[in-house]
């Protein structure tokens, strides 16, 4: 296989690359996903590959590789820097992509932030999923910690094309080692297609301050659906109002609730520099400086 074009770009410090394999059947393996991972320059979170399209009326179906190799449906801020991308290449500012999770939409505003409507989000447990049935999914039983002092318990779930789990929690979100509970929560039973683990709290109804160990990928900058899911789950938990300030390790992100059910993020993308890897071994090479 020939090599395909990338940008390497962040949103919000969350490390995408955006490689182009339209006009090619490559996709990305797992293996060059990891060899990519593994060197310095191209770590990342997740490789958002825009392919050709699959459905009429999208202009691309986008796959989502976490740093791990596995798949994930949806990737908020690696949306953004595909509709950045894309903006700069062709001169629209308005996209409808594929997704493992379905359709969406981008837009970039002429302040240059972006915004991308998300789609609806799911609470019924079997469609997060969970492995057991829980009626109510705005708290569900699971905690770490000493079972009479739990550290963190009771997380609102939902999915936002991904599976997410948000803790609430009244202390800063830094006083917390989600690098020791993310990956114990990530691989729980509970969830038999793993989860992203946020933790959240809340500030102000419009303002929520937020971490996550991403699933597939670890500790990230940001986390756009992630965002997503702690308005969602703020608000029908009437902790939060619909529309809010989702402030994240890299920076703020904009969620917004709406009342036709759809969720949209709204923040910034970021190009950095550009080279041309190879889908299958993961091989690259810079092909210009920052
Ligand atoms: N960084 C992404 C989320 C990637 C989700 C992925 N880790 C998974 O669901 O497996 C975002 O901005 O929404």
């Amino acid at each position: 296989m020939s090599d395909v074009p990338f940008l390497k770009m962040n949103g919000l410090g969350n490390q995408i690359i955006v490689a182009d394999l339209r006009g090619t059947n490559a996709r990305v393996t797992p293996e060059a996903a990891i060899a990519i991972n593994a060197r310095a320059e191209t770590r990342f979170d997740q490789i958002m590959a825009i392919h050709d399209p699959r459905t009429p009326g999208t202009i691309n179906y986008v796959e989502i590789i976490n740093s791990d190799g596995s798949r994930a449906q949806a990737c908020g801020n690696g949306m953004r820097c595909v509709v950045q991308a894309l903006t700069a290449e062709l001169g629209r500012q308005r996209f409808t992509f594929e997704t493992l999770a379905g359709i969406l939409f981008g837009e970039e505003t002429e302040d240059g932030q972006i915004t991308v409507d998300m789609g609806s989000p799911k609470f019924a447990w079997y469609e997060i999923p969970l492995s057991e049935e829980f009626a109510d999914t705005r708290y569900v039983e699971l905690q770490v910690g000493p079972i009479d002092a739990p550290v963190l318990h009771s997380p609102s779930v939902a999915s936002m094309g991904n599976p997410h789990a948000t803790f609430w929690v009244k202390d800063d979100v830094w006083s917390f080692a989600l690098d020791r509970f993310g990956p114990l929560l990530e691989n729980h039973p509970l969830f038999p297609e793993r989860a992203n683990i946020s933790i959240a709290e809340v500030v102000r109804p419009d303002h929520i301050v937020l971490r996550t160990w991403e699933r597939g990928a670890g500790l990230t900058q940001a986390c756009g659906t992630a965002a997503c899911a702690a308005l969602v789950n703020g608000a029908r938990t009437r902790r939060t109002a619909r529309k809010a300030t989702v402030t994240v390790p890299g920076g703020d992100l904009i969620v917004e609730w709406l009342d036709n059910d759809h969720v949209t993020l709204t923040g910034p993308a970021e190009f950095e520099w550009r080279g041309n890897l190879n889908p299958t071994t993961g091989a690259w090479t810079r092909s210009e400086a920052a």
